[in-house]
C-alpha cells in the first residue's frame, strides 16, 4: 500500500532492521497462495501446545523442521513429515539478509515457521533461541498490521521499541539483536492490503536450525 506517511527504514536496535514495504504486491500474493497450500493437512497449520498445558492463539504451520516447545523435530503433530523448506524460499531469505545488512554473509535458512493471527490471537515475549545457530531471524509480514515488540537480550521487560509490522515488511534481526525478547501484542484486524483476499496476519520466519538432517549439532 502506498504510506501516506512515509516510513524509513530504521534499525531499530543493533543488528534489527526494519524495512517497510519490501515485498511487492505480487511477491506478497505469491507467498500467501504458498501458504495456503503449506496449511493443508498432512503436517498442516495448527495450534501449538505448550508443556503447561496451554494452547497458543495463533496456527502455526513449520517447514524444514517442525517446532515444538522447545526444539526442532522431523515430524509434525500428527506424525507427518514435516514439509521441505524450498530453495526458492532459501533464496528470499539470502536477499532480505542482504537488503538489511549489505552482504548475505552466507545465509542458508532451513526453517520457516508460518504464523497465522486471527483478530484475537497474540503472541507473548519470547526469545527465539531453540536453533543452534545463531544466524539472523527474517521475518517477513503479510496481511494485517501488528504492533511488534522488540525488547532487550536481558529480559521481557523494558526498554522495547513498538514497530509497526504492515504487508510486505521485512524485519531482520542477527548479531547482538539474534536473542532479543519480542513479541505480538496484537494485530490491527482490517487492515490487510485489500488486493490479498486475506482477514488477519500472517508471518514467516525463516531461520538457520544449525541441525545436520539427521537432528544433531552440525
Ligand atoms: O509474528 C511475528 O511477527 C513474530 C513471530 C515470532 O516471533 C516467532 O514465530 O517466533
Ligand atoms: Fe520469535
Amino acid at each position: 500500500m502506498t504510506a501516506l506517511i512515509p516510513r524509513p527504514r530504521a534499525e531499530v536496535a543493533p543488528g534489527a532492521v526494519h524495512v517497510p514495504g519490501w515485498l511487492t504486491a505480487d511477491e506478497q500474493r505469491r507467498l500467501l497462495d504458498a501458504c495456503r497450500e503449506w496449511a493443508r493437512s498432512p503436517a498442516g497449520m495448527r495450534q501449538t501446545r505448550l508443556p503447561g498445558g496451554g494452547v497458543m492463539s495463533v496456527r502455526t504451520v513449520c517447514l524444514g523442521w517442525h517446532w515444538v516447545p522447545y526444539r526442532y523435530q522431523r515430524t509434525a503433530d500428527d506424525g507427518a513429515p514435516v514439509k521441505p523448506f524450498p530453495a526458492w524460499l532459501a533464496d528470499l531469505g539470502r536477499r532480505a539478509v542482504a537488503t538489511a545488512y549489505g552482504h548475505d554473509g552466507g545465509y542458508r535458512p532451513d526453517i520457516a515457521l508460518v504464523n497465522f493471527y486471527d483478530a484475537e490471537a497474540r503472541m507473548g515475549q519470547h526469545q527465539d533461541k531453540d536453533e543452534r545457530s545463531l544466524a539472523p531471524v527474517v521475518s517477513l509480514s503479510i496481511g494485517d498490521t501488528c504492533v511488534f515488540r522488540f525488547g532487550n537480550t536481558r529480559d521481557r521487560g523494558r526498554p522495547w521499541s513498538d514497530v509497526q509490522l504492515e504487508s510486505g515488511d521485512l524485519f531482520v534481526f542477527g548479531g547482538e539483536s539474534r536473542l532479543a525478547y519480542h513479541g505480538v501484542p496484537k494485530t490491527l484486524p482490517g487492515t490487510a492490503p485489500p488486493f490479498l483476499g486475506l482477514r488477519g496476519r500472517l508471518n514467516l520466519t525463516l531461520r538457520e536450525s544449525g541441525l545436520s538432517p539427521d537432528g544433531g549439532a552440525v
